[in-house]
């Protein structure tokens, strides 16, 4: 604040030649006391004051006298611009009571007196104890004041939240009494005349430091005030700074640790971190690394673009300083902001990780097997140990239909006749631990028009003569059990159509009923034939093959397993002797030897039939070749060539071909029901197939039965 604000500008102005009676009537015109006398130019000759006045009153000067000769001349200016402070100096060194302002020039603007400037002095202080006070109470700290007596007399809206209490309350309280925690410190300050060291203080909703500092007026101490700082936001900084110090010493360590190369950038691209191992892989320091951009000192790590994208990559190959590595990038995201990307860098031993990783394949798959295997023998081994064999083939076909016996999956079973497929079968259901019951349906041996019936059942009063109440299908008789669809390859096309439907929605109608029936229905499904073929033939639906060809167990025949010979003989000569009620120990060695000579198209079932039919004719202990059938006993028949065993899947027949073998198979089916004078049971032992594929064959090559029952009456 400069003079120029602490003047009255409105002065009394005057000429030399004024008189007293002129310069009274100024002097109570503007009631003022002091008037200046100008020269023309504005500047000051000298000042007249009501003094003076007096003086010229007293000594009887008439009221037209002039004031020239009552001047002072000698008259203390300041120039405008002065500091009100320095003004004041000037006053008071000069001993006056006015001072006269001026311009740079000399010419006069006003004049300040002593009232003008306490006025001013006033106006400062008041001006400062509002900003004080402003400033007291906006402060974070909490601040309070006591006087000498000790009793407060400031206590900011920080201090009334520090303590939770209403400033208004605690003015004029004693500090003792009131804010005990903290007034030992005040009254040491007071007491002593000296700040006190600060203190931390436990209030009841923070932990503050104390300082404690005097309160002096005119070298007197009249008071103390203590600033409070809450701690309890520094204190939890500090806290966090402690664990993340931790945090970050155990993030070295596991870095150090860590056998691959790891790398890690900030938000910029520039590197934070680096283990020994990636120090290892380039042959760099971590001085020259540390704070560089990545980009520039190892570009091959790419680590800018994770950055740029915020993209995961896993498994790039690089070649670095020639060995080659696996690199794994990752962003790392802070409260769902990327700061920065980290690099994983595989580079040791990676080829023998190749290895270590196709041997636990290996072991992987040999475990599966061995638990199959194990399971299969320890836990629920009975069903399967049925299923004799010795062969490898066999042995895996076995665990596979063990393991998907667990499951509720759909088993599609191929093999020639007389392979085992029921066997395996039956086996499936018992592991599956289904509650339902194994349910048999012969597709090939039900006569079509009975079919769907046979399926599905019908409902009371379907057809003329349908059973009371109706009857339930095969479907439903299995609910909660296996459905055997045997010979499934012989399904005509629009049952498939059905049978399709049910797989897909797990429902179906009885035959004349309204209601849908939902059942829970494994199906096994089992063929000696070729569905791919019967697909191209279009005697098989696709879609229907695909849903039954989830699980395929392909049974092996008899031929391509002949190791399997010495244990089924012994098994089935076992299983034969309850069946007979015999005692037949097992076959001789030279049995077995002409037993392994033949081709054994009717597979187990003909070896069946061979040794029943032996143990039937055989009177001792042993079956010896003599009891075999003539074409396995008679040196001729055994030193028949044996056919090679026949591929999987022959190549296609051209029509000729088939139409040979067709008209062979036929002449052999007549043939042998002649023989047996039209018993099926019989011919079908005799041609080592089953009876239902007798019979599938009789319709197929139309053959008229009726004759050879004819023909046997003729022969008694
Ligand atoms: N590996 C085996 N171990 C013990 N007995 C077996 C074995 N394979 C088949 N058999 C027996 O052979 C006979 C024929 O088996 P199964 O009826 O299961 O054959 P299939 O392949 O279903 O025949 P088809 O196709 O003619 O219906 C049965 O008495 C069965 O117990």
């Amino acid at each position: 604040m400069n003079m120029s604000s602490c003047m009255t500008k409105e002065f009394v102005a005057l000429q030399a030649d004024c008189t007293l009676g002129y310069v009274l009537t100024q002097f109570l015109a503007h009631r003022q006391d002091v008037g200046c006398v100008l020269y023309e130019d504005g500047t000051l000759e000298g000042i007249i004051t009501k003094y003076q006045l007096y003086r010229m009153i007293l000594k009887n000067c008439p009221l037209d006298t002039p004031i020239t000769p009552y001047l002072y001349r000698d008259v203390t200016t300041v120039p405008f611009h002065y500091p009100v402070t320095e003004a004041r100096k000037i006053l008071l060194s000069a001993k006056v009571a006015h001072a006269v302002i001026v311009d740079d020039v000399g010419k006069v603007l006003g004049v300040s007196t002593k009232s003008d400037l306490i006025q001013s002095f006033l106006q400062r202080e008041r001006r400062l104890i509002n900003q004080m006070t402003a400033l007291i109470e906006n402060l974070e700290d909490g601040v309070i004041g006591i006087d000498h007596m000790h009793h407060i007399h400031t206590f900011n809206s920080a201090a009334a939240a520090m303590f939770q209490i209403n400033s208004d309350t605690v003015m004029e309280e004693h500090i003792q009494t009131l804010l005990p925690m903290i007034s030992d410190g005040m009254i040491h300050a007071l007491e002593n005349e000296a700040p006190r060291e600060p203190q931390k203080v436990q209030l009841p909703s923070a932990v503050v430091m104390a300082s404690y500092t005097p309160i002096s007026f005119r070298e007197k101490v009249i008071g103390a005030i203590a600033v409070l700082r809450d701690l309890t936001a520094y204190e939890k900084v500090a806290r966090e700074l402690e664990t993340t110090k931790r945090l970050e010493g155990m993030l070295e360590s596991a870095l150090e640790m860590a056998y691959d190369g790891i790398a890690i950038i900030d938000e910029q691209g520039c590197f934070q971190m680096v283990n020994d191992a990636l120090l290892e892989l380039y042959g760099i320091s971590r001085e020259e690394l540390l704070g560089t951009p990545a980009s520039q000192r190892l570009p091959e790590l790419n680590l800018e673009d994770t950055l740029r994208t915020g993209k995961e990559l896993v498994g790039d190959i690089q070649v670095i300083r020639g060995i080659k590595c696996v690199i794994t990038r990752m962003p790392i995201i802070v409260q769902n902001k990327q700061v920065g990307a980290i690099a994983k860098v595989i580079f040791r031993q990676l080829p023998h990780m190749k290895d270590l990783f196709s041997r636990m394949e290996n072991l992987e798959h040999e475990l599966t097997y061995y638990r199959g295997e194990y399971m299969r023998s320890h836990v629920q081994g009975t069903a399967f140990d049925h299923v004799i064999t010795r062969n490898s083939a066999m042995e895996a076909i076995k665990n596979q239909a063990y393991l998907s016996a667990q499951g509720s999956s759909t088993v599609l079973i191929t093999g020639e006749s007389g392979t085992g497929k029921e066997l395996f079968a039956q086996a499936i259901h018992e592991i599956s631990g289904r509650p339902g019951r194994f349910v048999k349906v012969n597709c090939a041996a039900i006569p079509e028009e009975l079919l769907e019936s046979e399926f599905f059942g019908y409902a009371d009063g379907a057809f003329t003569g349908a059973r009371k109440g109706g009857k339930p299908g095969k479907f439903e008789l299995a609910d909660g059990g296996t459905l055997f669809l045997d010979e499934i390859g012989d399904m005509p096309l629009a049952l498939q159509a059905k049978l399709l439907r049910v797989l897909q929605e797990k429902s179906f109608d009885r035959i004349g009923d309204t209601v849908s029936r939902t059942v829970d229905v494994r199906i096994v499904a089992a063929t000696n034939k070729h569905l791919e073929d019967l697909i191209a033939e279009r005697k098989f639906r696709e879609d229907l093959y695909y849903r039954i060809h989830v699980i395929h167990l392909a049974i092996p025949p008899l031929r391509e397993r002949k190791e399997d010979l010495p244990l089924l003989c012994s098994h089935l000569v076992q299983k034969l002797n309850k069946i007979l009620g015999k005692q037949v120990q097992g076959v001789t060695p030279s049995t077995l030897e002409r037993l392994q000579q033949h081709h054994w198209p009717g597979n187990v079932r003909e070896l069946e039939n061979v040794l029943e039919r032996a143990m039937n004719l055989n009177a001792g202990d042993w079956i010896v070749p003599e009891a075999l059938p003539a074409f396995l006993a008679n040196a001729e028949s055994h030193s028949l060539p044996v056919p090679p065993p026949l591929p999987a899947k022959l190549p296609a027949l051209t029509h000729s071909k088939r139409d040979v073998i067709a008209a062979a198979e036929r002449d052999l089916i007549v043939a042998a029901l002649s023989e047996c004078g039209g018993n099926r049971s019989l011919a079908a032992e005799r041609l080592a197939i089953s009876r239902s594929t007798l019979y599938q064959k009789i319709k197929k090559y139309q053959i008229e039965e009726r004759s050879f029952f004819e023909s046997k009456s003729q022969h008694p």
